[in-house]
């Protein structure tokens, strides 16, 4: 337990601005923080099985303290629920159970209930809102705040979905206490990479207090998620739909996605993995391209092996395809134009940008040799 205070990052986006707090014990005071959105005292929770086991108990408690009744709808865990039949199935349950426009549905979970629940939530009667309660780190530090939510299609990784801001989010920094070792060193490479993509002093902090956040350090925690949060919310508030500085945040993601898709979205690869890989594909190909130093990326890479995550794709157990076909996957990405891709580059570490500039043969010769060091 920390006794750290709450810390609150505001999302100024208008009609749409919303609260993150941060702080331990917010699902026992989620009832207090949720009342004043409610139209009547009722909430619609989606969650999956290992949340439920384990929080469930001390969140609608804390629902009751505010004499708010809830509903629990409960998926089983993993990224293959963020899918189509899932998605049919959080509809249906949200529609049989009368679920009115001026209603609140809470997403439960990690990054998979939130994407699921905000993209339902997004359709239901044509949009309803929602509240984060996000349980993992990489839920906390990324995916519960600026309002990306979708499913994956066989087609690629995230291409169903709609852009719907939370009304809320309660990152309850007790509850990574219960997550495992690999689950937590995922989310540690969404965390890196803010430091990465636009903060070297904090990618030195990182350096110096990573490996006692991932032993367990409670307030380094809730600070490491703080610090994220607001890196996150600033450029959200600058461009909340992508249109130009939001791509900084898919630093990696080019290339995640596609060993996402490559491995099926299976437990052989996890997103915040993929995440840590591909910001160490960015860097070696931005020091080839002769953007960034040559050190860059093996101070990259050193930080990730120290925290013990993912970085290779040796990493990765199973086969993978070849450089071609791992492109023909990045050919999906959202972020390209007219057919051409755009990367997310680094001058240094804290300091990268966006560029349609990146010879495809260079990205060929990076995935060969990668694959080639398997
Ligand atoms: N919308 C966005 O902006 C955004 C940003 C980053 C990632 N994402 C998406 O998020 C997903 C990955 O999220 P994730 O890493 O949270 O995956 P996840 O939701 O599958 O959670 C990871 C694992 O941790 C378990 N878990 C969650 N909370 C726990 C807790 N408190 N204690 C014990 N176990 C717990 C889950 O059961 C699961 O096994 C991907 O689909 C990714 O695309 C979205
Ligand atoms: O919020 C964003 O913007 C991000 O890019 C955050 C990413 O960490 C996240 O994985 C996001 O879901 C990727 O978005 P996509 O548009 O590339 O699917
Ligand atoms: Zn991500």
């Amino acid at each position: 337990m920390t006794s750290s205070p709450i810390d609150t990052v505001h999302v100024d986006l208008g009609d749409r601005a919303y609260d993150v707090e941060i702080g331990a014990g917010l699902l026992a005071m989620a009832g207090a923080r949720i009342a004043p959105l409610l139209a009547r005292p009722k909430v619609w929770i989606v969650t999956e099985e290992t949340v439920a086991t384990l929080h469930l108990g001390t969140l609608r408690a804390g629902l009751g303290a505010a004499d708010i009744a809830s509903e629990v709808l409960i998926l089983p865990p993993g990224e293959a629920t963020k899918s189509w039949p899932h998605l049919q199935r959080v509809a249906d349950w949200l529609l049989s159970e009368r679920v009115e426009r001026a209603d609140i549905v809470v997403a439960f979970g990690g990054g998979v209930i939130g994407d699921l629940v905000g993209f339902a939530a997004a359709i239901h009667r044509r949009g309803i809102r929602f509240v984060q309660i996000p349980t993992s780190l990489l839920a906390q530090v990324d995916s519960s705040v600026g309002g990306k939510t979708g499913i994956n299609a066989a087609q690629g990784k995230n291409l169903i979905g709609a852009f719907h801001q939370p009304s809320r989010v309660l990152a309850d920094v007790d509850v990574l206490g219960t997550l495992k070792p690999r689950d937590f060193l995922a989310g540690y490479g969404e965390v890196a990479k803010y430091g990465m993509l636009g903060d070297a002093d904090f990618f030195a902090w990182l350096e110096v207090n990573g490996p006692a956040m991932a032993a367990g350090d409670d307030a380094l925690r809730q600070e490491a998620v703080r610090r994220s949060v607001q890196m996150k919310a600033d450029i959200v508030m600058r461009d909340e739909t992508e249109q130009g500085c939001r791509a900084l945040l898919n630093l990696g993601h080019t290339f995640c996605h596609a060993l996402e898709a490559a491995t099926g979205y299976s437990d052989r690869l996890l997103h915040g993995e993929g995440v840590a890989i591909g910001c160490a594909l960015a860097f070696e190909l931005s020091s080839r391209l002769g953007l960034c130093a040559q050190e860059d990326p093996s101070r990259v890479r050193a930080h990730l092996a120290a925290i013990g995550t993912k970085r290779d794709l040796s990493d990765i157990p199973g086969d993978l395809p070849d450089a071609r076909a791992l492109l023909s996957l990045m050919g999906q990405d959202k972020k390209v134009v007219a057919g051409q891709l755009r990367f997310i580059l680094a001058r240094g570490i804290g300091d990268a940008f966006v560029t349609a500039d990146v010879p495809t043969k260079a990205v060929e010769t990076l995935l060969q040799d990668a694959l080639a060091a398997r």
